[in-house]
């Protein structure tokens, strides 16, 4: 990933995105920008005759390849990842190794290269990519795992020897050598902004995301500095693997006895701690699914608003890949309504299709609906979006996500929101979510729509969950990973009058 975006505020150059600082060399930094690693400086591989012949290490070296994937081709790291283990016959403690250094390495670069600035005479962002994604993964080793130091510096040295070049594995093993000198607790008041002087820039640095998300998240958490810390803090967690069991076709009780805990929040939902999901048999055959607690938790809210009248027509505007329409669907056909899920794209309406058994599935255009107006009593509108609540769960986003496709998405989910409220009939409820709690996503798009006409009201979303605590101030809802261990998720509850 050579070029991170961070939405323009890089401090510098395209490397990176987190907070940064204007760098003239840190006075007490080892190193600092003229006394780090000089360009083949350093230990090399022995004391005089040839350096031993590097090993190549199955785990790390699948960990490289996943990084490089990402900086190469945008891959996507948790769809990619699984593939290269299996392809490279990698499991057990290995899979999980190359897992977590090459998630691990992802999320924390923004912090990586503050420090390896601070080792070198050169930019990161003047670095080969494929030398900087090295040196990042033993940086990562260093700093954030229990991996001796020894092993940290020796293992990236021969990869870098057997992927990059002899001279190049010099320079990286000088700068490891650096970074091992102190640990991340000491390295972050070296590198990172000062807090009273720069706040944002000091929680990117010492949280590892672009300045602009640290900016949209103290907002969107009311300007508190440590909760905003909190939530950075969370994204920087392997978020817990939750299962739904779909009412009707799956049942808790068979996810228990599978080994899997009893959800927090979600009637539906279980907490599975280890083991592979696809392993349960009501997971393998569609009944029960992994989904997000927060993802099960607004589409219940929104089958929970009582409604005047008939209740048997739903429709979910924006279906794929169809988590939230595999519930929908089971709750409906629990209740004798039916659901028509709606997605642009083809394919993720075949994904639809997956996880619905009675719904009708089409591809379609939401915003220009092929049903006639005021016909359902019920529409989950879960819009396109940033996908700022997620990022735990894909460790490259949050160096993808731009600020600069803000104005588009808010555009779509307007238009989106508006659809809805054209779908549904007077007195039906309308559930507009996002997977972002930017405010420009969540209160600015539902305060037009509101503002927009005179026959839509706000609910109490919160009042729909009684079971969740902390969900804000109301009348919209708020999940947040590091209150709820949940994806960052938005709920708005609106009556059409
Ligand atoms: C946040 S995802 C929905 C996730 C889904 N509800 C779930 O729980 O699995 C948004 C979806 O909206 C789709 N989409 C984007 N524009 C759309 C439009 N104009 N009409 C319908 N769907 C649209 C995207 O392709 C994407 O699949």
């Amino acid at each position: 990933m050579s070029n991170r975006g961070n939405g323009g505020d890089a401090p510098r150059g395209g490397g990176r995105g987190s907070g940064g600082r204007s760098r003239g060399g840190q006075p007490g930094a080892p190193g600092g920008r003229g006394g780090g690693a000089g360009r083949g400086g350093g230990a090399g591989g022995g004391r005089g005759g040839r350096p031993p012949k590097p090993v190549r290490d199955e785990a790390r070296n699948a960990a490289y390849d996943l990084l490089r994937a990402v900086d190469e081709r945008d891959a996507y790291a948790n769809l990619l990842m699984p593939a290269l283990l299996r392809e490279r016959r990698l499991s057990g403690r290995d899979a999980g190794l190359a897992t977590e250094l090459a998630y691990g390495t992802l999320r924390g670069l923004g912090t990586y290269d503050e420090v390896i600035a601070a080792c070198s005479d050169r930019a990161p962002e003047d670095l080969d990519p494929p030398l900087l994604d090295a040196i990042r993964l033993g940086v990562h080793q260093l700093l954030k795992t229990r991996v001796p130091p020894h092993a940290a510096v020796g293992t990236t040295v021969d990869l870098v020897r057997l992927r990059v070049g002899t001279g190049a594995s010099k320079y990286a093993n000088a700068v490891l050598r650096k970074v091992a000198g102190r640990s991340l607790e000491q390295w972050l008041p070296i590198v990172a902004p000062d807090r009273g002087e720069d706040p944002v820039g000091h929680l990117a640095v010492t949280h590892s995301h672009p300045r602009w998300i640290v900016t949209a998240m103290r907002d969107a958490v009311g300007g508190d500095f440590d909760e905003t810390a909190a939530l950075l803090a969370a994204d920087n967690e392997r978020p817990r693997v939750t299962l739904v069991a779909r009412p009707g076709r799956a049942s808790l009780d068979e996810l228990l006895a599978s080994g899997a805990q009893r959800a927090e929040y979600s009637p539906y939902g279980a907490y599975l701690t280890e083991g592979d999901p696809g392993s349960i048999g009501a997971v393998a055959e569609g009944r029960a699914a992994v989904q997000d607690e927060a993802s099960q938790l607004v589409a219940l809210a929104l089958t929970r608003v009582p409604v005047a009248g008939g209740d048997t027509r739903w429709l979910d505007l924006c279906a794929g890949p169809g988590g939230k329409a595999g519930l929908l669907d089971a709750i409906a056909v629990q209740g004798g309504a039916n659901l028509l899920a709606a997605e642009l794209q083809y394919h993720r309406a075949r994904l639809v299709r997956q996880t619905t058994r009675e719904a009708a599935v089409i591809t379609a255009d939401g915003t220009a609906p092929a049903w006639r107006p005021g016909v359902f009593d019920r529409v989950m509108v879960d819009a396109p979006c940033t996908g700022l609540g997620a990022l735990r769960r894909r460790p490259e986003a949050r160096w993808r996500r731009d600020p600069r496709s803000l104005p588009d998405l808010g555009r779509l989910q307007r238009e989106l929101l508006a659809s809805a409220l054209e779908a549904v009939r007077p007195g039906g409820v309308v559930a507009y979510v996002t997977c972002s709690p930017h405010l420009a996503e969540t209160v600015a798009v539902v305060g037009d729509a509101l503002r927009g006409r005179d026959d839509v009201e706000a609910l109490d979303a919160r009042a729909y969950l009684p079971e969740v605590a902390d969900l804000g101030e109301g009348p919209h809802a708020q999940f947040w990973p590091h209150r709820h261990g949940t994806d960052g998720m938005f709920l708005a509850l609106l009556r059409r009058r």
